[in-house]
């Protein structure tokens, strides 16, 4: 049965079948055409022969593919039988692209080259419009419109003129159009006119049909059988212009780009004039936009660049994780360094993070918090910002501190320790968490407390999403610690999810803002509790603040 291979193209499976209104009737009739066209000549190999050496004869051993004319024979032969051989498809390419037609609408950019498929879309529309006039003697251009749109099934569901219309879709139809009026004026001037007449009458607006005309934007033929473009009012009539006239896009490789990424050059560059803008209108999107202009054009430095790169951090594809030579089959990789670089001295201190880690106390109000007998180390940030997930990629500890993807999990100050050597200290996020308002604001009075009066504590990570930046109550904190001249460092993390330039950038521009702020310890540490990508480095930073001594 032809099933499976039918199964294996859905694309354009769906765009033959079920382009209708009425899917029933469409599938129905594309269980028709699978049924016959196992048996029926059209694509069989001896009746594509036929069609070749007889009809075809100009076409060549590969005919089906050299030009559009002899497939009006094909086709015939097709809409006669109205089938084709499925299993020919699935042996030979050149059937393949033939058949799938489906496919080869969804990708107009290979149609353009191969000029296959273009043809073929032609054909098919020709198969039935040929059709048409053969047996209706009747055509008009709005049949034909109607039969093509059948034919382009996925086409026929987008919305008509007056409604957005993409302009890719559009050239797609266009190409099978324009093939159509190609190929009548070769062979046939009197379709060749029955086919300009289906355009004007599109244009008119004159047909009445309940599907309803697709407006064409497509060439049509003046009197003296040149092609002229048709104005948009010709096409719309009855409507304004459409309102998205595509430019094309200028795209080219960011040069401080690692992964590659494709910057687009017409993008809004930050000005004076978008910030004037801003400032008068004041409007949401365009403070977004400028918000991100602004950030695009940070110009990290070389040596930031070259940390990011070093550590592979940012988004990275696993293969450049695997030549680096990391085990990828791990899960954070990057923390599981081959080879070492590190002296003595920041070994020992690693190895405080290998530690048992030791839940101890949790606390809600102050007076819970437990006494202070080794350096503590707190972890800040609005809430699903990873701190609970840095906690275990720093001790490698998974499941030890609770995590989870809804915001608001953490909700008391909870202690671990590490051996008699570091305290951490899990805080709970602010900003939107999933709990009520009142019990939000009390976790960040509770946090704004501990910050500012905690004895012994020796540097707070104020975490920050790389993707988001800091937010306003980041700022809030930062102020806060700095009146209380509590040590704080700011942690980037998930930098997986940015391009590694977005890392950099983000770090930029947090060291620039907290610039004058004197409690800050530099620099900005960067990491991926996923990845493992920046852990080390973290670790030998924090790892200095340990008690060495016993006791
Ligand atoms: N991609 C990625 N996801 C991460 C990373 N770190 C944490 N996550 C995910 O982020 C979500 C939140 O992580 P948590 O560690 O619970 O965040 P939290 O800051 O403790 O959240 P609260 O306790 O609600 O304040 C989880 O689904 C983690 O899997 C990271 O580095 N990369
Ligand atoms: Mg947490």
């Amino acid at each position: 049965m032809p099933q499976p291979h039918v199964n294996s193209s859905p694309g354009g499976k769906r765009n033959w079948s079920s382009g209708g209104i009425a899917g029933g009737r469409n599938s129905s009739k594309r269980e028709d055409g699978n049924g016959k066209g196992a048996k029926l000549g059209g694509w069989n190999k001896s009746e594509k022969r036929k069609d070749q050496n007889g009809q075809q004869g100009s076409m060549g051993p590969k005919g089906h593919r050299s030009d559009g004319v002899p497939r009006v024979g094909v086709k015939k032969n097709l809409s006669g039988t109205s089938g084709f051989d499925r299993r020919k498809r699935k042996t030979s390419d050149d059937s393949r692209d033939n058949d799938n037609g489906g496919k080869s609408y969804a990708k107009p950019g290979f149609t353009r080259k191969s000029g296959s498929i273009g043809k073929f879309s032609a054909r098919k529309g020709d198969g039935f419009m040929s059709q048409n006039l053969d047996v209706d003697g009747l055509y008009s251009g709005r049949r034909s419109n109607s039969k093509v749109s059948d034919i382009s099934g996925g086409i026929k569901r987008r919305p008509v003129c007056g409604k957005k219309v993409e302009a890719p879709k559009w050239k797609k139809f266009d190409e099978s159009a324009e093939f159509e009026v190609k190929r009548h004026g070769a062979k046939d001037a009197g379709s060749d006119e029955q086919a300009v007449d289906g355009r004007n009458s599109d244009e008119s607006g004159s047909i009445t049909e309940e599907k309803k005309p697709r407006p064409r934007l497509t060439r049509v033929l003046d009197q003296t059988g040149k092609k002229v473009k048709p104005s948009k009012k010709d096409i719309f009539p009855d409507f304004e212009e459409p309102a998205l006239k595509k430019k094309r896009k200028r795209m080219k490789l960011d040069p401080y780009d690692t992964s590659n990424k494709r910057i687009d050059e017409s993008a809004p560059k930050p000005d004076v004039s978008i910030a004037e803008k801003v400032l008068e209108k004041g409007a949401p999107e365009e403070t977004e936009m400028s918000i991100n202009a602004k950030f695009r054009a940070i110009q990290p430095s070389p040596s930031m660049l070259s940390y990011v790169e070093d550590n592979l951090l940012g988004r990275r594809r696993l293969n450049e994780i695997k030549n680096a030579g990391y085990n990828v089959k791990i899960s954070a990789p990057l923390d599981n360094i081959p080879f070492s670089t590190s002296t003595e001295r920041e070994r020992i201190e690693e190895t405080v993070f290998r530690n048992k880690l030791e839940f101890f106390a949790a606390a809600k109000i102050s007076s819970s918090f437990p006494p202070t007998t080794i350096p503590e180390i707190a972890f800040a940030g609005v809430s699903n910002v990873g701190k609970s997930s840095l906690l275990n990629a720093l001790t490698r500890q998974w499941g030890i501190v609770r995590t989870s993807d809804k915001p608001g999990l953490t909700q008391s100050i909870n202690f671990f320790r590490l051996a008699s050597k570091l305290c951490l200290v899990d805080l709970p996020g602010y900003g939107f968490a999933y709990a009520k308002d009142e019990v939000k604001e009390s976790w960040q009075e509770l946090v704004k407390e501990y910050v500012s009066t905690r004895v012994g504590l020796e540097r707070v990570c104020l975490l920050v999403h790389t993707k988001r930046g800091m937010k306003p109550l980041d700022y809030e904190l930062v102020d806060l610690m700095e009146r209380h001249k509590t040590p704080y460092q700011i942690v980037l993390t998930k930098t997986d999810l940015v391009f590694p330039i977005d890392v950099a950038r983000r770090a930029m521009e947090i060291q620039e803002s907290l610039r004058k702020n004197k409690s800050v310890i530099n620099p900005v540490m960067m990491v991926s509790s996923k990845t493992g990508a920046g852990i080390r480095n973290l670790r030998g930073v924090l790892g200095k603040l340990a008690r060495f001594i016993k006791p």
